[in-house]
């Protein structure tokens, strides 16, 4: 059980119907007790049962009403941090909640760090740090799909899996150390079954990275970037995929400048999409330093919407464009196919864009649209959709801990090849499960516990 009793506003800070300022640790009921004055009739907080609710007032020291506000009482361990819990429901302005918060703090709280009620629910054992990773990334899902992936991990799906790969990894040191520590009566190893299960692992290892892999794209989306010669269609492009006219369109060739850039939503995926300046040589100061900044965001690109205009032809730059993005991810998207006369063959956006994916339409027309998002959503996942995949989520830091799950693992198959020692053998193992309790948070270092929670809000 921590110390201190901490606090912190757990609301968006703004003007909202209610703020709730939250409260933890062994002293959050005596210090709430001394600033909530119930309303007649009411109960002390000390009376009250957990996870009920009262009405009364904050105070401040001089005996003034700060405000009417609601509070809960959740009683260790049945808490969102397994400690004592007081949520202190004000109205939901700015003012209230912080004159709330300091009012608690006067009286003995310590103001909260950011993540640390959920770091004190992970150290009281309440959630394994890979859903107190989820948490963070519920709060920051931006598609439906992001968020659905990120509620099955607070459930636990990477924690169950961890822990099955743990009872398998377990039961193969057990074989091993068996056979080390009584070899009289257990005899020697049993290779075939060892060497099975060894390889049973690794698939499910291989299983969990590539379905990790895959999905971290619904949680970190992408970057694409609109690139093409001036006047071919690529802010009228941007504006029919966010479904508002977000950027400037005008006939004038060279009419867009800045970097217009948003986020939409294809097929779950959060997609980065910005609108650049049309490549050209150009006297023009600013549309230079335009063209400059288109490629530079190009440079930068997951993919690239290189845009083409049917009724212009080819030209030299559309050469200079398809120059500049040579062996990049690239879809091409040939425009203004509504108009009578297209000058634009296949033939020629094959030579420019080798092996692309190419898209014909016309944004004026609204053709083609669906089409692009689905080469986007392809384009995202080239490679990486494999029948059996799950919603599962592996992030950057667990990605990492797998991959020394797997080398040990490769190294303990080795050492069953080369006949080494059964000692080398249990050190593959012992390796393999340090590196899985990174995952679940079981032998984490407190600088990489610091380092996950650092991240998160204020009051989370
Ligand atoms: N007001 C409020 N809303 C909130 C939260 C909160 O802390 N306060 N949450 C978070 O920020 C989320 C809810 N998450 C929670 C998860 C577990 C427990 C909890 O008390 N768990 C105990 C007891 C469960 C029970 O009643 O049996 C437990 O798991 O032992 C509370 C909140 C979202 N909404
Ligand atoms: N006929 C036809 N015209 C289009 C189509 N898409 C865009 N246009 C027109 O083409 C002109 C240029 O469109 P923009 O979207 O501004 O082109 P841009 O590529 O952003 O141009 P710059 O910002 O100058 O690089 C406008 O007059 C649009 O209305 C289309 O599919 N068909
Ligand atoms: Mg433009």
């Amino acid at each position: 059980m921590m110390e201190d009793t901490i606090a912190a506003i757990a609301t968006p800070l703004g003007e909202g119907g209610i703020a709730i300022v939250r409260v933890s640790g062994r002293e959050a009921v005596d210090i709430v007790e001394k600033v909530f004055r119930p309303v007649p009739g009411g109960k002390r907080l000390k009376d009250r049962g957990g996870y009920t609710l009262g009405l009364g007032w904050i105070v401040d020291r001089k005996g003034n009403h700060v405000d009417e506000v609601l509070v809960t009482v959740m009683r260790g361990p049945k808490s969102y941090t397994a400690e004592d819990v007081v949520e202190i429901n004000c109205h939901g302005g700015v003012l209230a909640a912080i004159r709330c918060l300091e009012t608690v703090l006067e009286n003995g709280a310590r103001l909260a760090e950011p993540g640390e009620f959920t770091k004190r629910a992970f150290l009281n054992g309440r959630l394994d740090i890979s859903q107190a990773e989820a948490v963070i990334d519920i709060i920051r899902a931006k598609t439906e799909k992001g968020m659905s992936m990120a509620v099955k991990q607070l459930e636990g799906m990477l924690r169950k899996r961890v822990a099955e790969l743990e009872d398998r990894l377990v039961g193969l040191n057990t074989m091993v150390e068996a056979s080390i520590d009584f070899p009289e009566e257990v005899g020697d190893l049993d290779e075939e079954i060892a060497r099975q299960q060894a390889q049973e692992i690794l698939r499910e290892l291989e299983g969990l990275l590539r379905a990790g892999e895959r999905n971290r794209v619904y949680q970190w989306g992408v970057k694409v970037v609109i690139a093409g010669k001036p006047n071919v269609g690529k802010s009228s492009l941007l504006n029919a995929l966010l479904r508002k006219k977000k950027a400037i369109v005008t006939d004038i060739p060279g009419t867009t400048r800045d970097i217009v850039e948003d986020y939409i939503n294809v097929k779950g995926i959060p997609v980065n999409i910005m609108d650049t300046a049309g490549i050209r040589e150009t006297g023009d100061l600013v549309e230079r330093i335009g063209v400059e900044r288109s490629e530079e965001v190009i440079s930068e690109a997951d993919i690239i919407l290189a845009v083409l205009d049917a009724g212009a032809g080819i030209s030299e730059e559309d050469e200079r464009v398809a120059k500049m993005v040579a062996g990049r991810r690239v879809i091409v998207l040939v425009n203004k196919e509504d108009l009578e006369e297209k000058r634009v063959t296949l033939e020629e956006v094959e030579r420019l864009f080798p092996g692309q994916t190419v898209v014909r339409g016309s944004v004026k027309e609204e053709i083609g649209l669906e089409e692009l998002e689905s080469a986007i959503e392809e384009a995202v996942l080239a490679g990486k959709v494999e029948a059996g995949d799950e919603d599962i989520m592996v992030n950057l830091r667990q990605e990492e801990a797998f991959r020394r799950v797997k080398t040990s693992m490769e190294g303990f198959l080795a050492g069953l090849e080369t006949n080494t020692s059964l000692d080398c053998l249990a050190v593959d193992i012992g390796e393999a499960l340090e590196a899985l309790g990174e995952i679940t948070g079981k032998t984490l270092k407190e600088d990489v516990i610091e380092r996950i929670f650092r991240d998160y809000c204020i009051g989370k």
